[in-house]
């Protein structure tokens, strides 16, 4: 049996939500660039749940049923209180919370379309509310309630802040989260997909596929970015601090792709936010020294950006705390996963590959006492 480390290039699902060829990115036959520059979220998440855009009405009820389970249990919101909150990792954190939720879920066992459509709109509804209550406890605060009349992006960052975003943050982050939907068969989709392949629950599939994101050379990425831009400090360290990254043969996160070539075509879109957002905020120096990391990474190692390099400085503009980074990605990215899993029901078989055994030869056991 020959293997492929990684899978690379094996293709081990057949899907109608998104697309990689030739470095063009679409979800549903709709370029990136197209739903980055025109779509809400909400719109985006109704693409890939029902691979069409949605009508006005059906686009209204979307964002009322969205709307309307935003609001976790208040068991949820106290078991931030039963542990160290400022020692975990707030990816830690999410896992276990998302998996919890399925505790307070009647529907979580239901396998039925509707009860699964009803689990789809709770967990892309509440990922907001957890994250978001989840930084305001650990900062000493009540968590804020939703409201129902802002978009989810807005929420979001109300939530988080307390205050109504300004039209401009709104947009940003509205379309970071639409660059950050789906992305074809990725490590934490993949998780999801073999985790319900298996017929278990949705809850499992999103928890698994958190676990997965979790990881730095996936969606923890962004983290470790704002990591190294805290850690370079200023424009003058740019160049000494990553040539001694290069000359080590150390990785330089938010660089590197598995499938695209030429470059990921989220990471312009993330590059003007970020360039826009820091002068707003009075920080531009952060996107001058991620363009001067940008640029010497791009010539030494012919490496574009990913999503993650310029979604860093996005966030912090955003005043987003740089551990949240990675749960903002999970925000969004629960979207897919869902559409993934809705997938996955409805054509299953279970995914179980091989693995070519390269250990020793047969053996004969020997007792303990004996060796
Ligand atoms: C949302 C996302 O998940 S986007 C990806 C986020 N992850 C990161 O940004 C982490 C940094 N990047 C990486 O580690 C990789 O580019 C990955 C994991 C994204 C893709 O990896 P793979 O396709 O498995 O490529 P692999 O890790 O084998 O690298 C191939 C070669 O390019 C080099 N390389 C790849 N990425 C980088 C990088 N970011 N910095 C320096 N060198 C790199 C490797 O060292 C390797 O070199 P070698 O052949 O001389 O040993
Ligand atoms: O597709 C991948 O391997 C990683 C990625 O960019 C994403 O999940 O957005």
């Amino acid at each position: 049996m020959a293997t492929t480390k990684g899978l690379e290039g094996v293709v081990a699902a057949e899907t109608k939500i998104s697309s990689i060829i030739d470095d063009t990115l679409t979800y549903v036959g709709y370029n990136i660039d197209d739903l980055a520059e025109n779509a809400s979220f909400e719109e985006v998440v109704y693409l890939l749940w029902h691979t069409r855009l949605p009508k006005a009405d059906e686009l209204a009820e979307m964002k009322q049923q969205l709307a309307d389970q935003m609001e976790v249990p208040q068991a949820v919101l106290d078991h931030f209180k039963t542990y160290d909150i400022k020692a975990v990792h707030p990816m830690a954190a999410l896992r276990t919370v998302v998996s919890l939720l399925a505790l307070y879920d009647e529907d979580a066992e239901v396998m039925s379309d509707e009860a699964n459509y009803r689990k789809a709109i709770k967990l892309q509804a509440r990922m907001a509310t957890v994250v978001t209550a989840f930084a305001r406890i650990r900062a000493g605060k009540e968590p804020i309630a939703p409201k129902k009349d802002l978009s989810y992006a807005a929420n979001f960052l109300y939530m988080l802040s307390g205050n109504i975003p300004e039209p401009i943050e709104e947009e940003a982050f509205n379309k970071a989260l639409v660059l950050h939907a789906d992305h074809e068969l990725n490590a934490s989709t993949f998780t999801a997909r073999v985790c319900v392949a298996t017929l278990s629950d949705m809850y499992s599939g999103v928890t698994a596929a958190i676990g997965a994101l979790k990881g730095p050379l996936h969606g923890g990425a962004n983290e470790q970015v704002m990591k190294m831009l805290s850690e370079i400090g200023s424009i003058d360290n740019v160049e000494s601090y990553i040539q001694n990254k290069l000359d080590n043969k150390e990785k330089i996160m938010g660089f590197g792709h598995r499938v695209y070539r030429q470059g990921d075509p989220r990471a312009k879109h993330l590059r003007d936010m970020s360039e826009k957002l820091t002068k707003l905020n009075g920080n531009p120096e952060l996107y001058e020294m991620s363009v001067k990391i940008h640029d010497m990474i791009v010539e030494q190692k012919h490496l574009p950006a990913n999503v993650d390099f310029f979604s860093a400085s996005v966030y912090d503009a955003l005043g987003i705390e740089h551990d949240l980074f990675t749960p903002v990605f999970a925000v969004s990215r629960v979207s897919g996963w869902v559409a993934h899993i809705l997938e996955q029901y409805a054509n299953n078989r279970l995914i179980r590959p091989r693995a070519e055994y390269v250990g020793p030869g047969m053996q004969t056991y020997v007792p303990v006492e004996e060796r």
